[in-house]
């Protein structure tokens, strides 16, 4: 399915039923969607199928950390699977992610996007103090950006005020994901670094994950079609 929205729809639902619900009024071809881990708890790599079949680019996101040799394990399962992307914690370090880029290169049927998340778009200073990162979230960021990179990742997850930092530094091929997305006018909830549609495209991010303002919504095909709108995608 070629999509040429930058939009990837969070479903972050509790049941299977209530997600294919939601994907059935989506059309692939206006958003890709995301399986994060409250619908994959609930409802196993079924779920996968189930959006495969409704000719959706899927993202995975477990947000894998662990050992190299598990996590490496872990993303050739999905990318087995035919995910469009997966996404591992960049915080687990250089051999965890070189483990797991060489570990997509050895398949030989596979076009999934390897993608390391950096610092979560719910985390702020006081958050990094707390864990005992003495580094502002832009600068932490940087450095698991770079690190991301030279282990072979395709590119990351961040917010989207990092956007033109990152695009200046490593490049515009190297993929910026950006969840902490908010329409003007949603609830910020539980994000701390967000930004508009727009102005995030415009800081050079590649995707864009929405989920609350768009699954929340009364009418969430109409703010998924302003926001495709303000976005200038003709779908
Ligand atoms: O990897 C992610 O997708 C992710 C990383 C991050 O730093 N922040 C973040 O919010 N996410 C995910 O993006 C989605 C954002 O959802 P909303 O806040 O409802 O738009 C959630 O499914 C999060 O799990």
């Amino acid at each position: 399915m070629s999509c040429q929205s930058p939009i990837v729809v969070a479903l972050d639902y509790p049941t299977m039923a209530q997600s294919i619900e939601m994907a059935k009024r989506l059309d692939p071809k206006q958003c890709r969607v995301k399986v994060g881990k409250e619908l994959f708890t609930t409802s196993g790599p079924a779920i996968l199928d189930e959006l495969h079949k409704l000719d959706f680019d899927v993202f995975l996101d477990l947000k894998f950390h662990d050992i190299p040799n598990t996590v490496a394990n872990a993303v050739s399962v999905a990318a087995k699977a035919g995910v469009w992307m997966v996404n591992v914690h960049a915080s687990g370090g250089r051999r965890m992610m070189e483990a797991s880029a060489n570990a997509l290169q050895k398949l030989t049927d596979h076009n999934t996007l390897l993608i390391a998340v950096t610092v979560l778009t719910s985390m702020d200073q006081t958050d990094l103090i707390e864990i005992g990162i003495d580094a502002t979230p832009e600068q932490h960021v940087k450095r698991l950006a770079a690190l991301a990179k030279s282990s072979g990742m395709d590119g990351v997850v961040c917010s989207a005020q990092e956007s033109s930092m990152l695009s200046a530094d490593l490049g515009k091929d190297f993929v910026l994901v950006t969840p902490g997305i908010r329409p003007a006018g949603s609830d910020q909830g539980d994000q701390k670094r967000i930004m508009t549609p727009a102005e995030a495209m415009a800081a050079g991010s590649h995707y864009l994950v929405i989920g609350r303002p768009i699954t929340q919504a009364q009418d969430p095909i109409a703010v998924l079609t302003q926001a495709n709108a303000e976005l200038g995608v003709a779908v």
